[in-house]
């Protein structure tokens, strides 16, 4: 993130926490402003990337069967509030011409649909699609599973709530088969 819009986000806070009734010059909240742009270029990341290009492709045996990365964790921040939303992601799919990405490069793409405002839905599809972009797999499957903040320490209060959401594409929505395997290995039946 270039310094000018560090120091946007700086000034933006320094004058929430004033719009609160805190006062900024308080000597252990003063440095927060600074705190809060450094901890947002992190999880802000990927904000604006429409494509994941960070793998490389090899290969396998031609006949290779599902790649399944299960329970990978993931935080985000709900577009509506500005509230971190974070759960676990499965990913699975099945290579076509025993085309393979390295299996780090998973989580990775998690990171890269998760570090930017969004909502679940929207997570889910991005790394369907992006997997299939990349790769034109025979099939991929994705689940989610959150907790919403903005659920629960807010408007309707309500704690311990999970959302599913999934998006499955080629032979994972065509064939049932697979896909109760995705769903029974991944608990989700
Ligand atoms: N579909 C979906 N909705 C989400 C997600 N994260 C937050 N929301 C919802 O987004 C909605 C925003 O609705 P609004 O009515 O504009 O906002 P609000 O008045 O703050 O709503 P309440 O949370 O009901 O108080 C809320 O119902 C949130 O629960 C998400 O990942 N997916
Ligand atoms: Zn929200």
């Amino acid at each position: 993130m270039i310094e000018k819009n560090k120091k946007k986000i700086e000034n933006a806070v320094h004058d929430i926490i004033e719009a609160i009734g805190d006062d900024p010059k308080r000597p252990s909240i003063q440095e927060t402003p600074a705190r809060v742009a450094t901890a947002y270029e992190e999880i802000f990341a990927e904000t604006g990337k429409q494509h994941f290009e960070d793998y490389k492709i090899f290969n396998v045996a031609e006949n290779a069967g599902m790649v399944l990365v299960q329970d990978i964790p993931f935080y985000s921040m709900c577009e509506h509030h500005i509230l971190p939303f974070f759960g676990t992601v499965n990913v699975a799919y099945v290579p076509q011409n025993g085309k393979i990405i390295g299996l780090s490069k998973i989580p990775r793409l998690v990171d890269f649909a998760s570090h930017r405002p969004s909502v679940q839905e929207n997570i889910t599809v991005m790394i369907a699609d992006e997997l299939q972009r990349i790769l034109n797999p025979k099939g991929v499957a994705v689940s989610i599973s959150a907790r919403h903040m903005c659920m629960e320490m807010r408007g309707i209060n309500k704690s311990g709530l999970f959302t599913y959401t999934n998006k499955f594409l080629g032979t994972f929505a065509d064939d049932h088969e697979l896909k109760n395997e995705f769903l029974q290995q991944t608990h989700q039946r």
